[in-house]
């Protein structure tokens, strides 16, 4: 039977380290770090995410400041907030919750967060920092994704690493990290040809496509390690909704180790956003 890996256990000791971290700055005489959340519009969805990193912040004693918008918001007064934050030396971080409303450039708004204050690691001075391999912040849910890996792997060198998906939040920045430990790394998107065999050419799979359950476990070589991004809720036929991942969980038996959805990858995101933002307080 595959591993079960805990992602709640994890997230929740990467917690403890950051509360840690935050008791120590204070002892110190340095204030708390400050984290800026922005949410623009009511995305339901969006506002449990929210919800859940405020929450998560004052458990581990990071001063949190919501930021709600309404859903018309125009493009420059969200800009002129992310410049007053940025020019707010109490905030230590600042998180923008995507996607945002159609009339608002979200490329703009990544671009004006202070690169030292993205804890989301979305600026593209980040982004180049991460593919070059010169610090800064990183991605919250690919930092997660490794640290889960890290449970069961030691040694990535020339592993044979599939990324299914393409995006700038979780597809690409994942597959630089694991670039960077030396494994060999397919990234593979919804449009690829022959998918399933490719995957089954992995040692390592990270799903992250947003398609539920995609991945089928004929795909997985025996062995192999899943990591399970993608969190869809889909109706079920008695009319109640449930969570599904980019993966078959009930066929990955043969695997490794997997992750589960809920409780894999998701805890994890927020863990490591508090991490970043005790990471970028302390470079300021
Ligand atoms: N600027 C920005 N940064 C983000 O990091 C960001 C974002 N925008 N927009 C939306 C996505 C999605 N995301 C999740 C965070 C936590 C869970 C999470 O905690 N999931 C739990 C609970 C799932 C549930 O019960 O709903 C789990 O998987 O166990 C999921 C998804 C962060 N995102």
């Amino acid at each position: 039977m595959a591993t079960l890996i805990d992602g709640k256990a994890i997230a929740r000791a990467l917690s403890v380290t950051t509360a840690e971290a935050v008791a120590q700055m204070v002892a110190a005489g340095h204030s708390a770090p400050g984290l800026a959340v922005v949410l623009v519009g009511n995305d339901p969805a969006s506002e449990v995410y929210v919800g859940r990193k405020i929450s998560q912040c004052a458990k581990v004693g990071i001063h949190s400041i919501e930021h709600r918008l309404p859903a018309d918001t125009a493009e420059e007064d969200l800009l002129a907030l992310i410049a007053a934050l940025n020019a707010d030396a109490t905030v230590h971080g600042i998180l923008v919750q995507l996607p945002l409303p159609a009339q608002i450039d979200a490329g703009k708004v990544l671009d004006a967060i202070d690169p030292a204050k993205d804890v989301d690691g979305f600026h593209p001075v980040n982004v180049g920092r991460l593919s070059t391999g010169t610090g800064g912040l990183v991605p919250c849910t690919p930092l997660g994704c490794m640290m889960l890996l890290d449970t069961v792997i030691d040694n990535y060198r020339g592993l044979d690493a599939v990324v299914i998906g393409k995006s700038n939040i979780v597809g690409k920045p994942v597959a630089m990290l694991l670039l960077e430990r030396e494994c060999t790394v397919t990234v593979t998107h919804i449009a690829t040809q022959g998918l399933p065999d490719i995957v089954r050419k992995a040692d390592i799979v990270v799903a992250a496509a947003g398609a539920p359950e995609l991945v089928k476990g004929d795909w997985i070589k025996p062995g192999a390690v899943v990591i399970d991004v993608g969190i869809t809720r889909v109706a079920q036929a008695d009319g109640t909704t449930r969570l599904v991942g980019d993966c078959a969980a009930h066929e990955m038996a043969h695997a490794r180790a997997v992750t589960p959805v809920p409780g894999g990858v998701g805890p994890m995101t927020i863990a490591c956003l508090l991490s970043n933002t005790v990471q970028a307080a302390r470079h300021a």
